[in-house]
């Protein structure tokens, strides 16, 4: 980056520190962007000109409101629920619902920002945003979870709809959850139509969408091995989180024929030197899904070892996959991969590498890293396809879905290579990302003239 660069980001990241006070996740994915877009853009005076970054990092609009519901022991609990619409300039907006006690509208903008670009980077017609809620689903009753769904899409209706913006899972939030609003939508609006993706079968979900997100981080990495002449198989890989995301991710990398030694939990982390296997994988599932225990369970039923209050990232590895929630991999875990030998890192959590992070990986370019908003766009392209689904009221097969999985994603990687490589020949995969993200949406807001 030039002097004159790195003067227009200090300049531009001002700017955006001024206008969202106290909001440091937001400050990080708009920096993370901004490194590579600045430059980018400083031939190009038009962008510039019509200050189409400024336009980006300003969400079109935030809905804050009131949720109230009732305990099962009849005591009123007020939560706050949110929706960031963040930019619909390629299609409606598009992205998860989290619920989880450290959202906060900060948490929220990063993740309906980063959104903009990961559902460019599809290839289909969605635009970004993200909502959530500061409630806790652990410990709840399935009543209470209820309840406070329902609560939650009240307000939440009057804001979305298929053709302008169309929510879906995230953290605390799965299938019971998407049940529950569903239910609720289509009881407070009398329509039945594809608000929601993520739905289950009987009422317009799509096959694979549980499977997308996780399966597609597996993608990333085989089309990013590929490309360097390698291949998933006999590889260790060491997987974060034990939810939705990183159980598929596990589960596809068994049918790879790779060996997944870990799995965690904001509690700790589980490490099976024998490796996980489909029938313990199974157990996972349930234990989190059905029973809702935590991931320590793991190694007493199978005699690995739990390691508390830890996260995986010491654990020697060919493979990384960060799959549970943002900053999870700082600027020493990084080191400490590189150090033991790890050749490539798949984010299927948002945002997992700090900023410190990156800065080590980068030093070290034969370190491949996928970043999130490539690595775990398979998730929302398969919701994607649940919209196109639901348009045209009918199912396509599980062969048929996992096949458009597999060409979005060889797409995403395609088009890190293309604006990624450098003159050195290494692909950037974050500057690929985020320049091929940007410049659908860029075209599409240019054209709509000032607003
Ligand atoms: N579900 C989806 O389709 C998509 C999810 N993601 C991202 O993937 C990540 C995981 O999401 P899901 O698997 O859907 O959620 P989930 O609720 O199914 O699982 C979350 C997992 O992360 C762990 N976790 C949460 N906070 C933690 C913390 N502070 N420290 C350590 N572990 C923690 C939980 O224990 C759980 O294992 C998130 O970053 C989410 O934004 C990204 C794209 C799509
Ligand atoms: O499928 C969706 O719309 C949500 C996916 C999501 O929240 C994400 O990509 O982070």
């Amino acid at each position: 980056m030039s002097t004159h660069q790195a003067e227009d980001l200090a300049t531009f990241m001002e700017g955006v520190q001024r206008r969202n006070p106290g909001e440091p996740e937001f400050h990080q994915a708009v920096h993370e962007v901004a490194m590579d877009i600045i430059p980018y853009i400083s031939d190009k005076p038009i962008y510039k000109d019509l200050k189409i970054l400024e336009r980006m990092t300003e969400p079109d609009r935030i809905i804050s409101f009131r949720v109230v519901w009732q305990d099962d022991s009849g005591d009123i609990r007020v939560n706050r629920g949110y929706r960031v619409q963040q930019n619909n300039a390629i299609g409606p907006y598009k992205g998860g619902i989290r619920f989880h006690p450290t959202v906060t509208q900060s948490v929220l903008k990063f993740l309906a920002f980063e959104q903009v670009f990961k559902n460019s980077l599809t290839g289909l017609p969605m635009g970004g945003g993200k909502g959530g809620a500061d409630f806790n689903p652990k410990g709840k009753s399935d009543l209470e979870v209820m309840r406070f769904c329902q609560a939650f899409m009240t307000e939440l209706a009057k804001h979305i709809g298929p053709d302008t913006d169309v929510p879906a899972g995230d953290i605390g939030v799965g299938a019971r959850e998407v049940g529950y609003m569903f239910g609720q939508y289509k009881r407070l609006e009398n329509r039945f139509e594809g608000v929601l993706t993520g739905k289950a079968l009987e009422f317009g979900g799509s096959l694979i969408r549980t499977e997308a997100t996780g399966y597609g981080a597996v993608y990333m990495m085989q089309d990013m091995l590929t490309h360097h002449g390698e291949s998933i198989d006999g590889k260790v890989c060491v997987v974060s989180g034990s939810g939705n995301v990183a159980t598929y991710c596990a589960e596809k990398l068994l049918q790879l024929g790779a060996k997944v030694v870990t799995l965690s939990d904001s509690s700790g982390f589980v490490y099976d030197e024998e490796g996980f296997t489909h029938e313990k994988l199974q157990w996972v599932m349930d234990l989190k899904n059905k029973r809702r225990g935590r991931i320590e369970e793991y190694a007493h039923e199978f005699g690995a070892k739990y390691h508390e209050g830890e996260e995986p990232w010491g654990v020697p590895c060919d493979l990384a996959f960060p799959c549970a929630t943002q900053n999870e991999i700082d600027g020493e875990e990084a080191k400490l991969l590189i150090n033991n030998g790890c050749r490539g890192i798949s984010e299927g959590a948002n945002m997992p590498t700090t900023p410190e992070a990156i800065k080590v990986i980068q030093d070290f370019p034969a370190l491949l890293h996928a970043p999130s908003k490539a690595a775990n766009a398979g998730g929302v392209g398969v919701s994607g396809l649940e919209m196109s689904q639901n348009s045209l009221r009918l199912s396509w097969t599980r062969e048929e879905v996992d096949e458009r999985l597999r060409a979005i994603i060889r797409g995403i990687h395609d088009q890190c290579v293309e604006f990624g490589t450098t003159s050195e020949g290494h692909v950037d995969y974050f500057r690929g990302a985020n320049i091929a993200g940007f410049n659908k949406v860029a075209s599409a807001m240019l054209a709509y003239g000032v607003m």
